[in-house]
């Protein structure tokens, strides 16, 4: 008997494009939503646009968090009782958004999506990262109900955000090669629709990377598209597995052994230069992965990202400790072999 069943949670309304911002009010009515819209934000966001989004969301309260973690989420979900939210609102980069999407999840309502950068594919996803202790969860979260994203203020944002958005989606190349990997050796549940979806996304980023450039609120649009799908990916998969594989788990570990040295996206970009080698060994796709990130001006070497080689290595030699998703690093490779691929790629 065929009893297989599925969930496929996604966005009502993407809004995207020039001055959006000033259709958030009419995106938002259409969803039926009622009582006080609560707004998540960090303090940038809250100073760059959050009156223009108080204007649009009659009566809104708003909470500040500068960080992602379970108390932020648990400081939301408190404020959002005592004003007896009727729904969030993440306005900014992926900490208050995701912090709004998994605070919504607990409480049970509905989320709004507003990001003012191109920095991450959690704008769509229904799932949210967050680090805890040694280890960092991937936890299913409330997808949004509505994206409103303003390409005049994307464009506006510092053009290193941008970029970090680009590594995120071209970290995709590794995730599915590692999500693959692992159905072969570990029997994981695939999605061929989710891992072609974010893989098909990582191209169109690399074929295009040429008309990304700082400043074109053209490339704002390109970028947010990508995210937007990269998100979808996610949402068919029922995980993160389609965006997130070894590269992030690379990631993840830096921001525990060098927290605030470099972004999230661009943190992913450099880990997968170094598993597209481990993937595919000399003559592999790292070499594209690097060339876009280079022709981006993203991050390629652990100097960019403001790390030592030694942070570097550690971070390589412990990423597979994060969390128990099978990936090339398996069960951890050895100094000798991070320092190897770390050199042969010019990370460090
Ligand atoms: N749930 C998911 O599927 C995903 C979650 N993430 C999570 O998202 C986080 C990384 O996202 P980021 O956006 O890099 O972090 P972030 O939210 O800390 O934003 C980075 C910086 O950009 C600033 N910023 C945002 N918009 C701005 C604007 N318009 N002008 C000037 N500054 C602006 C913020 O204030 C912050 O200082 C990580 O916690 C990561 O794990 C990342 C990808 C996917
Ligand atoms: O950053 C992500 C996708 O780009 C997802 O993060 P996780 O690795 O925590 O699932
Ligand atoms: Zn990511």
């Amino acid at each position: 008997m065929f009893d297989k069943s599925t969930w496929i949670r996604l966005p009502r309304n993407v809004v995207v494009g020039h001055g959006a911002l000033d259709d958030l009010g009419d995106a938002v009515g259409e969803l039926y939503l009622s009582g006080t819209p609560l707004i998540v934000t960090s303090p940038s966001p809250n100073q760059i646009v959050g009156d223009r989004v108080r204007e649009q969301l009659s009566g809104a309260e708003t909470v500040i968090v500068a960080e992602a973690g379970f108390e932020q989420v648990q400081n939301v979900i408190d404020a959002a009782r005592e004003v007896d939210a009727g729904y969030l609102v993440g306005l900014g980069g992926g900490k208050p958004i995701d912090t709004a999407k998994m605070a919504s999840d607990e409480l049970d309502v509905g989320f709004v999506s507003v990001p003012t950068a191109a920095s991450h594919d959690g704008i769509v996803s229904g799932r949210g990262s967050i680090p805890e202790g040694d280890t960092r969860h991937s936890v299913a979260a409330e997808p949004p109900l509505a994206v409103v994203a303003d390409t005049d203020v994307i464009a506006d944002a510092p053009w290193e955000l941008t970029t970090a958005g680009c590594a995120d989606i071209i970290s995709n190349y590794t995730a599915v090669a590692d999500w693959q990997l692992a159905r072969r050796l570990k029997g994981v549940e695939y999605s061929e629709y989710g891992g072609a979806l974010a893989r098909m996304t990582a191209e169109m980023l690399v074929d295009n990377a040429d008309l990304i450039r700082p400043g074109l609120e053209e490339s704002a649009w390109i970028v947010v598209k990508a995210l937007v799908s990269s998100g979808v990916a996610m949402s068919i998969a029922g995980s993160s597995r389609p965006a997130s594989g070894a590269e992030h788990l690379f990631s993840h570990q830096l921001d525990r052994i060098a927290p605030g040295r470099a972004l999230h996206g661009h943190q992913v970009g450099v880990g997968s230069i170094m598993t597209a080698y481990l993937h595919d060994g000399p003559d592999g796709l790292w070499q594209d992965i690097h060339e876009a990130l280079e022709s981006l001006d993203a991050p390629t070497t652990a100097a960019d990202l403001g790390l030592s080689d030694d942070e570097l290595l550690e971070a390589l030699t412990t990423a597979h400790e994060i969390r128990d998703r099978y990936t090339v690093l398996g069960d951890g490779i050895t100094e000798k072999a991070a320092r190897e691929v770390a050199e042969t790629t010019g990370v460090i």
